[in-house]
């Protein structure tokens, strides 16, 4: 199990890490989450032992890793940029890792061909790295990690240099490497639907500090304050309460709401209104929209109330997000 106790990290004024304490547990992908210069990478930095603390400590089954070197750690890294070794070939890149620790090279091979076969790249031995696309660069650089079996996998930001597509089929492939192989990792990302579709928790980082470390549906359900819940994907945040979809009821009887902006989609509507409540945005169904007629305009008015019983509250001192 990896722990970080009360982690502190400053580059002069810039703070990366103001006390940031979390556990992994064995088997478990956690992702650290937050914006940009929220202090992400630097924590990873720290936990591989590329970076030194300022203060705090990191814990590996209760061993103090400040002591070891990063090699010493057994933790293995894996970078947005893939950082393959161009003048290897792909069983070259994978077995590097066996041979520096000892293995013959035979053994290494051997070991290397069941990594790619399993990750789909059976053949692709003899291969150039730089004629591989960019979703095999990366599977490569995961079987590079995960052939030395790592106890811990850092994942620093691994698909953001793939299209859409293959970003999420690779999250789904990483997914259940990660699972098979039981190896606990640290996904870093800023990429809100990536964290949740392949951590059982995430850590959400603002400003070297950790706002909130759970898991997504519980995220989802209470998030901490106002800022975390817009970063996490609501929209219609108020001062004390995040105003969920499910709690807009449309109808004559509730207050009038002002159409402000209008978007016109293939299905239906989104629209911003100043309701009672505050200024709201909402997607309309095309029968929400025709049940609007001629309302359904800039200007136009229609009536829009909110469940109280829906709403999410969020904690009152923490609410008032940056
Ligand atoms: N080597 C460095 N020298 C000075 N400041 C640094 C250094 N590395 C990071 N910082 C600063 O520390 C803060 C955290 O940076 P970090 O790279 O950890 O953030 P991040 O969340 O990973 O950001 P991104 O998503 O943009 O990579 C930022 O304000 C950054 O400018």
């Amino acid at each position: 199990m990896l722990e970080l106790r009360g982690i502190e990290k400053r580059f002069g004024a810039r703070v990366a890490a103001d006390g940031v304490s979390l556990e992994v547990a064995a088997g478990e992908t956690l992702a650290l989450l937050g914006p940009s210069g929220c202090g992400k990478s630097s924590l990873l930095k720290i936990i591989a032992g590329l970076l030194p603390l300022d203060g705090g400590a990191v814990l590996f089954d209760g061993e103090d890793m400040n002591l070891l070197p990063p090699e010493r750690r057994g933790f293995a890294l894996m970078f947005q940029d893939f950082a393959l070794f161009p003048h290897l070939d792909v069983a070259g890149n994978v077995m590097f890792g066996l041979i520096e620790r000892g293995q013959s090279r035979a053994q290494a091979a051997r070991e290397a061909e069941a990594m790619l076969e399993r990750l789909g790249l059976g053949g692709y031995q003899r291969r150039k790295v730089w004629t591989l696309s960019g979703g095999e660069q990366q599977r490569v650089a995961l079987a590079r990690a995960l052939v030395t079996r790592p106890r811990l996998l850092l994942l620093d930001e691994p698909f953001s240099s793939l299209d859409a597509h293959l970003r999420g089929q690779l999250q789904g492939e990483f997914t259940q490497l990660l699972t098979e192989s039981g190896i606990p990792a640290i996904l870093v990302t800023h990429d809100r639907e990536e964290a949740f579709a392949m951590a059982s928790r995430a850590a959400v980082l603002h400003q070297g500090r950790i706002v909130q470390c759970d898991a997504p549906r519980h995220l989802l359900a209470r998030p901490a304050n106002a800022w975390l819940a817009r970063f996490i994907g609501y929209e219609n945040v108020l001062e004390h309460a995040v105003v969920p979809g499910r709690a807009l009821r449309l109808g004559p009887q509730y207050p009038p709401a002002r159409i402000e902006s209008l978007t016109w989609l293939a299905d239906g509507a989104r629209v911003e209104v100043a309701a009672q409540a505050g200024r709201l945005s909402l997607s309309l169904s095309a029968r929400e929209a025709a049940s609007l007629g001629a309302e359904l305009r800039l200007g136009g008015q229609f009536g829009l109330g909110v469940n109280a019983e829906e709403l999410i509250p969020l904690p009152g001192e923490l609410s008032a997000g940056s």
